[in-house]
């Protein structure tokens, strides 16, 4: 690993889209101009979301090549601007998948910044002075001081961050869609998101909570995580009669193609289905009868906002929530999203520093 310049920032650069395939260099990347509203943080830890892999292929889209990815970022705060009065150095903090918003768009007047009109992804973005926003896979971290959220003491940094996209991807629709006693909630795919969604869907006490996975595979996981049930897709060609009607809330963390309708037919009367993973392909078409006879919904969510985040925490913190993790080197960053790319991670990588 090489020293880059005063002025340069070190991490994992991508440079096209083979950095997915295990191909980021570390080397030196030019961070955005000081500001005196922010912040630089130590990097500690930064989880591995399936969205740094969407970006590394520009699988969304061509990516603004070099970028560093990274959204689930802990840190102790280094150096502050003058006009930040609410962090000081040595404070543990997170960042996660948005680190600016304009504070002026109907969102943002509605305290919904993370549908922000003109929100700074935190990589692969554009921060409100023009420049590049550069992610977590690095050795430091700057960005306004705004959208860094204290870590409760506590709470270990390793379960934090993932805490930081992940977990918060999924609390935002639980919470906003209710799941709690009365409740029947199924989580389609059990990967890094999905784990988190199980784990909070118990803690919020819900009536039921279905696991669905393509294999019976991660069935015991599945299980421990907070399942009552667990349907394996691929194994039984019964499953959606088997177990139609049987849930009040779906939420899909699938990050590939799926058949929208199948699930549907999961959903009781007046359910709601909420779309979390964002393929790198529109999905195959669905039959509209499906919604219009059972009243259904069909939603998508964005992570969630500053407050969601300190709540949950907070709820991470009280139920000393068990996050299942792999800390790895980030020196082995490579190595990390290959293995990510094959399946393997249970259920979520966390590279440190
Ligand atoms: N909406 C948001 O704000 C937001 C935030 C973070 C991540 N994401 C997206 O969510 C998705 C999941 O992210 P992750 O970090 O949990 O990734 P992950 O790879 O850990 O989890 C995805 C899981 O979906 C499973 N899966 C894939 N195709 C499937 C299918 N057809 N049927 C059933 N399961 C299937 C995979 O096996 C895996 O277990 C990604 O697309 C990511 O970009 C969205
Ligand atoms: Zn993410």
């Amino acid at each position: 690993m090489s020293s880059a310049n005063n002025s340069d920032f070190t991490g994992w650069v991508a440079h096209d889209p083979s950095a997915a395939d295990g191909n980021m260099q570390w080397g030196s990347f030019q961070p955005k101009t000081f500001e005196e509203t922010d912040i630089e943080l130590d990097i500690s830890h930064c989880g591995v979301c399936g969205s740094d892999i969407h970006t590394l292929r520009s699988g969304w889209g061509p990516s603004d090549y070099p970028l560093v990815v990274g959204h689930e970022i802990i840190g102790k705060v280094t150096r502050v601007g003058k006009d930040v009065h609410d962090l000081k150095i040595g404070d543990r903090v997170g960042v996660g998948a948005q680190s600016e918003c304009c504070e002026a768009c109907k969102p943002c007047k509605m305290e919904q910044e993370s549908n922000c009109e003109k929100m700074t992804m935190t990589f692969n973005g554009r921060h409100s002075n023009g420049e590049k926003s550069y992610g977590g896979y690095a050795k430091t971290w700057r960005g306004p001081a705004s959208f860094a959220i204290p870590i409760p003491d506590g709470l270990p940094s390793e379960f934090a961050a993932p805490l930081m996209c992940g977990g918060v991807t999924v609390y935002n629709p639980l919470v906003s869609y209710g799941a709690g006693p009365g409740k029947r909630v199924g989580v389609v795919g059990v990967g890094g998101l999905g784990h988190f969604a199980l784990l909070f869907a118990k803690s919020m006490n819900c009536d039921k909570i279905v696991a669905i996975s393509r294999s019976s595979s991660k069935k015991q996981d599945a299980l421990e995580l907070g399942a009552d049930e667990f349907i394996a897709t691929g194994e039984d060609s019964e499953w959606m009669a088997k177990n139609a009607n049987s849930l009040d809330l779906i939420i899909s963390t699938v990050s590939g193609s799926f058949s929208l309708d199948s699930y549907l037919q999961l959903l009781d009367v007046n359910g709601t289905f909420v779309q979390l993973g964002a393929p790198d392909d529109p999905l195959p078409s669905f039959s509209p009868m499906g919604l219009i006879f059972k009243n259904l919904k069909i939603a998508g969510s964005l992570i969630g906002t500053r407050q969601h985040i300190r709540d949950m925490l907070e709820l991470a913190k009280k139920t000393n929530l068990q996050a299942w993790v792999q800390v790895r080197p980030m020196s082995e960053a490579n190595q990390v999203v290959i293995d990510f790319e094959k399946g393997l991670p249970r259920y979520r990588y966390v590279l440190k520093n």
